[in-house]
């Protein structure tokens, strides 16, 4: 069974259709890099799933998308769904909490309280992500003072801490230098060994080096899916070849 699949989706903001009749399942234990010029509807796609795109004005869609099997549309608690699929912003955030709390926050919310339970979590999450050794000493010190790439970490671990099936990422490295996304896509890839992970790049050296599928999206539409290597190197369409060979975009 697939993850995470959309069936006849369509999205608009206000009239305007922003992505049309989209047909696509994402798999477990996988990467999915999206990639499309910018404007085509990578974000809206991905923050459809977790249904926070509906909090933009004017967001209306028709079609469905399943999770686990189950339709989002029929979800009643939002943070039953916002469990089951985590979410990774371009620009690292981290909550104005102590190291400790930014990976707990989730965990809190959802009622662990037990102490020892918590800095299990704590401690799993934090080497998760290979922070751990970086911040052990300092748990208790605001996040704030962390670096860009440690705070990206940082969010990807607050994620896992409530243990999703989905992890999803809008250009995490976007903002990183070289070593610390060299440090997330190490990561993701450990990651992938038991999540679905869906992931918006621009960058198309690192969709070809992390995901084991790519997604490319033009003018809303799902142009075509297929293994990264193929894609890559031998796209069923022109429109792919184009813009796999930067002549647009
Ligand atoms: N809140 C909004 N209200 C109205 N239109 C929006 C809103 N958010 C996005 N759009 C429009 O929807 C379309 C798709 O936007 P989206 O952000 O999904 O594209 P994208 O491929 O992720 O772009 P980029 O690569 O530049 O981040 C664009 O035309 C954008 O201008």
């Amino acid at each position: 069974m697939s993850t995470v699949e959309f069936i006849d989706f369509h999205a608009f903001y206000g009239q305007k259709a922003v992505l049309h009749n989209i047909n696509v399942e994402f798999g477990p234990k996988s990467i999915t890099a999206i990639i499309g010029p910018s404007g085509c509807g990578k974000t809206t796609l991905l923050r459809s799933i977790n249904r926070t795109a509906e909090m933009e004005r004017g967001f209306n869609s028709h079609g469905d998308i399943r999770v686990l099997g189950g339709s989002i549309k029929e979800v009643r608690n939002l943070s039953v769904l916002r469990r089951q699929v985590g979410m990774v912003y371009q620009t690292p955030v981290a909550l104005p909490l102590s190291i400790m709390e930014n990976v707990l926050f989730g965990p809190r919310y959802y009622g662990v309280k037990n102490r020892s339970d918590l800095d299990a979590i704590m401690e799993k999450c934090l080497r998760q992500v290979a922070l751990w050794d970086e911040v052990k000493d300092r748990l208790k010190r605001p996040a704030a003072q962390l670096s860009g790439g440690q705070k990206q970490r940082l969010a990807i671990a607050r994620a896992l801490a409530v243990e999703p099936r989905v992890l999803l990422l809008d250009e995490p490295c976007s903002s990183l230098d070289p070593a610390s996304t060299g440090l997330i896509e190490d990561l993701l890839t450990q990651l992938a060994e038991g999540l679905c992970i869906i992931i918006v790049t621009h960058n198309l050296f690192q969709a070809r080096r992390i995901s084991h599928e790519t997604a490319f999206i033009l003018d809303g539409r799902l142009i075509e899916k297929a293994p990264t290597q193929k894609l890559f190197e031998s796209p069923d369409s022109p429109k792919t070849r184009g813009f796999v060979s930067g002549l647009f975009g």
